[in-house]
């Protein structure tokens, strides 16, 4: 039988999915050289620190974000239901579009030139169509505890979204304006990394920027996340590794947020390596706003000396960008000094 790609059962690496010859696996400084910022949720300078952790590292970690563990643990549970069934079982929800809910790789795979150790499962909306594929006799557990997960989870994007709002100086009165998308429907992606025999010769997931306001990814606690860290004091550019801290979460900045910034919070570019021993399992939750709205800079950071670094653009406008010029996407939409958008058919 032909190895479907997402079929992990290899005994060697198929060519298909080795990477040893590319350039992906360019250096990762060792553990330690540079540290994520952790944030308290209750610190007095919460402000003040997440507002540096966006501009600097574009990613950290959060504690005291309130979750119970217990659902966290719910969840790696039923994930992990999820990616143990067989694959002809998982293809039953298989996804049929690049962006759209089910089974399959991550939006942006056609870029690459090989398959990435990685199956994925998109949640938009409700869960229970899939659900009842997938468990003919009880889907109602997975349901529920993704639902249960999606309102915690939501309320939480929403406290990082306000905090973040006011680093970039916004009152209160215009952050109850800001739209965010309505958590029924904001999308999840669930990964998995199955164990590898030969972990330096595949890649996890590609090279890539989230594409949202921010993201909330919740982890297994296995290891594999390492974010692109610009030259800086400690040393040039690397892949620093996220450390994994039981309960806590890890914090990305996707584009949008680097748009409505102006370009000041840094939309961390980010992979995932495979571990020899352990399956992965993380789960992104993408806070985003509707569909409809434009987002542009805030006209308050704007100023005499400063314009606009980007022309407005809708979340599903961004996504067909990345679908097409993965990585090029913001420069479709970015103004240079003289005001000038630039030519997208050069990109
Ligand atoms: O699995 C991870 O740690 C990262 C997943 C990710 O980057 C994504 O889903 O966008
Ligand atoms: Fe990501």
């Amino acid at each position: 039988m032909m190895h479907h790609p997402q079929n992990f059962q290899f005994d060697s690496i198929p060519d298909s999915h080795d990477w040893s010859d590319l350039y992906y696996h360019p250096f990762a400084a060792p553990v330690g050289s540079g540290s994520i910022p952790v944030i308290d949720l209750n610190d007095p300078k919460l402000i003040e620190k997440i507002g540096m952790a966006c501009k600097e590292w574009g990613v950290f970690l959060i504690s005291n974000h309130g979750i119970e563990p217990e659902i966290l643990n719910q969840l790696g549970s039923q994930m992990h239901q999820l990616f143990a069934l067989p694959v002809e079982a998982k293809l039953k929800v298989a996804k049929t579009d690049g962006y759209g809910a089910g089974y399959g790789g991550i939006p942006i795979s056609p870029h690459f030139p090989k398959y990435m150790w990685h199956e994925g499962y998109i949640i938009t909306g409700s869960p229970l169509d899939h659900a009842q594929k997938l468990w003919p006799d009880d889907y109602s557990s997975f349901c529920a505890v993704i639902e249960e997960y999606k309102k915690a989870i939501n309320s939480l994007g929403w406290r990082l979204m306000h905090a973040i709002l006011l680093s970039l100086g916004m009152n209160e009165e215009e952050i109850n304006h800001t739209p965010i998308e309505d958590s029924s429907k904001i999308s999840m992606h669930l990964n998995s990394y199955p164990a590898c025999p030969d972990p330096d010769r595949v890649l996890g997931m590609g090279p890539h920027t989230d594409s949202g306001f921010l993201t909330i990814l919740y982890t297994n606690g296995v290891s594999g996340l390492q974010v692109l860290r610009h030259k800086d004091d400690v040393g040039p550019e690397r892949w620093v590794t996220v450390p994994v801290i039981p309960n806590k979460f890890v914090i990305n900045i996707g584009d949008l947020m680097h748009v409505l910034s102006n370009g000041r919070y840094h939309n961390v570019v980010h992979r995932v390596i495979v571990s020899r021993t352990n399956q992965r399992l993380s789960a992104g939750y993408f806070l985003r706003p509707p569909v409809d709205v434009k987002v542009e800079p805030l006209s308050k950071l704007i100023g005499p000396k400063e314009g606009p670094v980007y022309k407005p653009v809708t979340w599903p406008e961004l996504l067909r960008m990345k679908c097409m010029l993965y990585d090029k996407a913001l420069q479709a939409i970015k103004i240079d000094d003289l005001g000038r958008v630039l030519d997208d058919t050069k990109l």
